[in-house]
């Protein structure tokens, strides 16, 4: 195959990958995170051919730990002009606690995220590779995970409430190297991804070995569809438990007795994540065994605090998790959202835009009570319009714009339902 046809089969393949991952929709503005290295670079350029630039946002983080860092960045800020792609440099600031890299990786996201809100952006594309996939296996398995860290990285994943997208997890990192240099493409490569000090790296050349023991990549990657394919059944699972033992009440979290048994099952430990996780807004992926312990002191009938949210014992045996103690987290709401709670007052005007998915459910609130709109675009409630200038998003199934005046003594909120995708478990 002539180096031509191969390099535009593989940009063919990125554009057949990226739409595939279903965060690509009309109108939608796509961030692009780009460190200078070669995957993300890759991304960028190929991003560039299967959707308008007008549509993309770059942004780069510059930790402040190299120097060579600022000319990895002017390499990303001179690509993307080429591109016409819009690019965002921004800065981060170590407090010098916690690991180098942990930190640096969890300021990397905080700034993007921020970004992310402000810019408007639907979806935010992270150059992971295969590769980084495999190495994430890896380190998994030395760190005991269960099946949810056995599954690595999604191709995509709802992130404090900003979907992430890595269209390159079906891609080699050598076969993208191979790309850029047929398309005269410059990259950077940042030398802490060879210093043996860092997990990442030696897991890297600990598969170098174990691919002579005949663990090859395809079996690997094997290994995660089947984990993959079991989370989806648990999730399924934990889903059915909840409509069992799990209800809302004026925006909080019941839990029956039973649904506090976290001991034995997977369900009821996955159905107590996810709620909170939901509560907080936030992702949050817990070590079981500390989950249980915490949840041990509920049972035992003392107040427990998690990941920001309150969860109070209830006489009976189950337990409450309180919505609104977890509301002045600074975090975007995904799902569950009130009106309130994104910062517009419920007698203003306001509209939807966007697909509402399953488990968003519009209520009307006026003199004549509380009434539900299991479709909002039947909804009756007179307020309710379509326009095209959202101001306010909630990942990317919802978009509310809040606009001046009200008629009519109506005001309104959405909630999620509990018992459905808005939830987090069936994702
Ligand atoms: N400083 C940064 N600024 C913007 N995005 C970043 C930055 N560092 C990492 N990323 C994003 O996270 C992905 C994975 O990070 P990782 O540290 O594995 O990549 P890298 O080796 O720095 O660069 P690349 O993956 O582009 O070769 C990158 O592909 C990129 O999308």
């Amino acid at each position: 195959m002539s180096v031509t046809k191969a390099s535009a089969d593989l940009a063919e393949q990125f554009s057949r990958a990226l739409h595939e991952l279903g965060v690509v929709k009309p109108q939608s503005v796509i961030g692009l995170a780009v460190s200078g290295g070669g995957d993300s670079i890759a991304m960028m350029h190929m991003a560039a051919r299967a959707v308008d630039p007008k549509r993309l946002r770059a942004v780069s983080v510059d930790h402040g730990l190299r120097p060579e860092a600022s000319t990895e960045i002017a390499l990303v800020v001179g690509q993307a002009q080429e591109l016409g792609i819009a690019h965002t440099a921004l800065g981060w600031d170590w407090d010098r606690k916690g690991n180098l890299q942990g930190a640096a990786r969890q300021g990397r996201w905080a700034a993007m995220h921020d970004w992310a809100a402000q810019t408007g952006i639907d979806a935010l594309l992270i150059g992971h590779t295969e590769d980084d996939q495999l190495e994430t296996l890896l380190m998994r398995l030395a760190r005991g995970s269960g099946i949810d860290g056995l599954t690595a990285m999604a191709r995509v994943d709802l992130r404090d409430g900003l979907r992430v997208g890595r269209p390159l997890l079906g891609f080699a990192r050598d076969a993208l190297r191979d790309w850029l240099r047929a398309e005269q493409i410059g990259w950077c490569d940042d030398p802490s991804n060879d210093d043996p000090r860092f997990d990442r790296v030696r897991a890297r050349q600990m598969y170098a070995q174990l691919e002579t023991l005949g663990l090859t990549r395809k079996r690997l990657l094997q290994t995660i569809d089947h984990m993959q394919a079991a989370q989806r059944s648990l999730r399924v699972a934990a889903r059915d438990f909840a409509r069992l033992h799990v209800r809302q009440d004026a925006g909080d979290l019941i839990f029956d007795p039973v649904a506090l048994d976290l001991s034995k099952d997977d369900a009821p430990r996955r159905v107590m994540a996810a709620a909170i996780s939901w509560v907080a807004s936030r992702t949050y992926k817990p070590r079981f065994e500390s989950l249980i312990a915490r949840v041990e002191q509920l049972r035992k009938g003392q107040k427990v605090t998690l990941a920001g949210c309150v969860l109070l014992p209830l006489r009976g045996g189950g337990a409450r998790i309180l919505r609104e103690a977890a509301a002045t987290l600074p975090y975007t709401r995904p799902t569950g959202c009130t009106l309130a709670s994104m910062g517009i007052r419920w007698d203003q005007r306001w509209h939807l835009d966007g697909p509402v998915k399953d488990g968003l459910r519009v209520q009307a609130l006026g003199d004549a009570g509380l009434r539900d709109c299991p479709d909002w675009r039947q909804c009756a409630m007179p307020q309710v319009s379509l326009l095209a200038s959202p101001s306010v998003w909630l990942g990317d199934r919802l978009i509310a714009a809040p606009l001046a005046g009200l008629s009519n003594g109506w005001s309104a909120q959405i909630v999620a339902d509990f018992h459905s995708g808005a939830f987090g478990i069936e994702d």
